[in-house]
C-alpha cells in the first residue's frame, strides 16, 4: 500500500514539477530559456506537489486572479493550470487529492470560483466544474472577406516593439477593464510569461481612439508557405485580441484583413457573438471551424458565489444544489433578487457542475432540462429559472493560461 501525500512545493522543487507537468503532455522538459520565460506564472504557496512514497509523482498549480461574473462584480478565482499525474502513477486518486487540497486552500485564500481551461473534456466533471464559457475559432480568406462599408470606423493602429508591447498591454488589458461576465484578471506572471513569445515571431498591434488613448490589441504570427507553389502564402494566425468597443474590435480586425501577402487569417477563443460575418460584404468569408467548451468554472463557495451574482427580474426559484465532492454546499437555494440558502422545497434541482454551467450566463437552463441535467419538480420554475439566470451577452473568458 503506497503513501499518497499531497503538499506545496519548494521553489526550488517548482522545475520539478515543471518538467513533470511536460511529460505528462508527452512535452520534453522545458530547456533553460523556456523554463525562465515558463516559471514567472509559478506562485510560492500554490504549487501543489501529489508525493507518492516521498516521491513527486503528480502536480497541479493555481495563479491568484479574478472572475467578471453577472452584474459587474468581479470574485478572487484560481485559475488552475499545469495539472498531471506521472503516467505511471494514474489511476490512484493523485488528482482527486490535488483537487481536494487546491479547493481547500481556495477557500483559505476566500476564493469561490476556481477556473480552468481543460486538456480533456472527461476530467473534471467529477470534481465539480462544469463548462461556464465556450468560444469559436474562425477563419477568413483575406483576398474575399471585403469589410462591409457600415463596418465602424475611428481611431488608428500602430506596430509596436516587444518593450513597448510588455508596458502598454497590460496598462490597456486593465483599461479595457472585465467588463464582460467571463472575462478574467491578468496576474503579472502571466503577462511575463505571454509576452515573452514576442522575442519569437509575434506581432503586435496595437488601436488607440480619436484622442490618442490606447484602447484595444492584437496579436498575431505569421505562418509563410512556400508563396510560389502552395495555394496559401501566408497564414495569420491571430490568438489573442482585446478591445475596449466595437469601434477599436473593428480597427483592429479591417488591419488584420488589410495585410498584404496574407492569404488567410485564423483566429482562436474569439466570442461566439463577435459580429464578424456582419462586418464582411459576404457573411460566408467568416468560417466557423469550431465552436468549444473554453472556461470550466468551479463554485468553491456556492453561497458566497451564487451571493455576488445579479439575476434578472422574475419569481424566484429554489433550487437544490447536490455537491458530492464538497456536501458543505449542498441543499436548497432562494434565487431572486439575490441568492439566499433556504429550507423550503425545491422546485429545480442540479449537480454542482450544472450550476457552474448556468453561473455565467452560458446555458439557458431549459437547454439543460432538455438535456435532462436539470431534475423539475415544479415545471412552472423553469420559464422563471431561465429569466433568472439569462444575460445580456454570451459570457467570454479570452485568456488562455
Ligand atoms: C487544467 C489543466 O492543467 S488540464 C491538464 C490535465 N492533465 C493532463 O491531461 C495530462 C495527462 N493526464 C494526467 O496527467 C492524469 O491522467 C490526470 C491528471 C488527468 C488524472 O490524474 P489521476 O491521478 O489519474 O486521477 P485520479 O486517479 O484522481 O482519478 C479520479 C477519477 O477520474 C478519472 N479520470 C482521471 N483522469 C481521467 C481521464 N483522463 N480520462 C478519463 N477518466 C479520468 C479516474 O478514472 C477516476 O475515476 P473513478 O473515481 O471513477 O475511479
Amino acid at each position: 500500500m503506497s503513501d499518497l501525500d499531497v503538499r506545496p512545493v519548494a521553489e526550488s522543487e517548482f522545475r520539478d514539477a515543471n518538467s513533470l507537468f511536460l511529460r505528462t503532455l508527452h512535452i520534453p522538459p522545458a530547456s533553460d530559456d523556456q523554463w525562465e520565460r515558463s516559471s514567472a506564472r509559478y506562485e510560492p504557496g500554490r504549487v501543489l506537489g501529489a508525493f507518492v512514497d516521498g516521491e513527486l509523482a503528480g502536480t497541479a498549480m493555481a495563479q491568484s486572479s479574478s472572475l467578471a461574473v453577472p452584474g459587474g462584480a468581479v470574485l478572487p478565482a484560481g485559475a488552475v493550470t499545469n495539472v498531471g499525474v506521472r503516467a505511471d502513477r494514474t489511476r490512484r486518486g493523485a488528482l482527486t487529492a490535488l483537487k481536494r487540497a487546491q479547493f481547500a486552500d481556495a477557500r483559505e485564500r476566500g476564493e469561490p470560483l476556481t477556473m480552468l481551461h481543460a486538456s480533456e473534456a472527461v476530467i473534471y466533471g467529477r470534481f465539480g466544474y462544469g463548462v461556464a464559457t465556450r468560444a469559436r475559432k474562425v477563419r477568413l480568406d483575406r483576398a474575399r472577406a471585403v469589410p462591409h462599408p457600415d463596418v465602424p470606423a475611428g481611431g488608428a493602429v500602430r506596430l509596436v516593439d516587444a518593450a513597448t508591447a510588455e508596458k502598454v498591454l497590460p496598462e490597456v488589458y486593465r483599461r479595457i477593464g472585465l467588463t464582460r461576465p467571463g472575462m478574467m484578471s491578468r496576474p503579472d506572471g502571466w503577462w511575463r510569461h505571454r509576452l515573452s513569445a514576442l522575442q519569437q515571431n509575434a506581432v503586435v498591434v496595437v488601436h488607440s481612439d480619436d484622442h490618442g488613448v490606447d484602447d484595444g490589441f492584437a496579436l498575431y504570427e505569421a505562418k509563410a508557405n512556400d508563396y510560389r507553389f502552395d495555394d496559401g502564402m501566408i497564414t495569420i494566425q491571430v490568438g489573442d485580441v482585446q478591445a475596449a468597443d466595437t469601434t477599436a474590435l473593428a480597427g483592429l480586425w479591417r488591419f488584420l484583413l488589410e495585410l498584404d501577402m496574407a492569404h488567410r487569417i485564423e483566429a482562436v477563443d474569439r466570442p461566439v457573438n463577435e459580429p464578424l460575418e456582419w462586418w464582411l460584404t459576404d457573411r460566408r468569408q467568416c468560417r466557423v471551424t469550431g465552436v468549444g467548451d473554453d472556461l470550466w468554472l468551479r463554485l468553491v463557495d456556492v453561497p458566497a458565489a451564487l451571493g455576488a451574482r445579479s439575476f434578472g427580474a422574475a419569481d424566484p426559484v429554489v433550487i437544490a444544489v447536490r455537491d458530492p465532492f464538497l456536501p458543505e454546499n449542498s441543499g436548497s437555494y432562494r434565487i431572486g433578487p439575490e441568492a439566499v440558502r433556504c429550507a423550503d422545497d425545491p422546485q429545480l434541482a442540479v449537480g454542482v457542475d450544472v450550476l457552474a454551467s448556468l453561473y455565467l450566463g452560458d446555458v439557458s437552463v431549459s437547454e439543460l432540462v432538455a438535456a435532462g441535467r436539470v431534475e423539475v419538480r415544479d415545471p412552472a420554475a423553469v420559464a422563471a429559472a431561465d429569466r433568472l439566470f439569462a444575460t445580456a451577452e454570451p459570457p467570454w473568458c479570452g485568456t488562455a493560461f
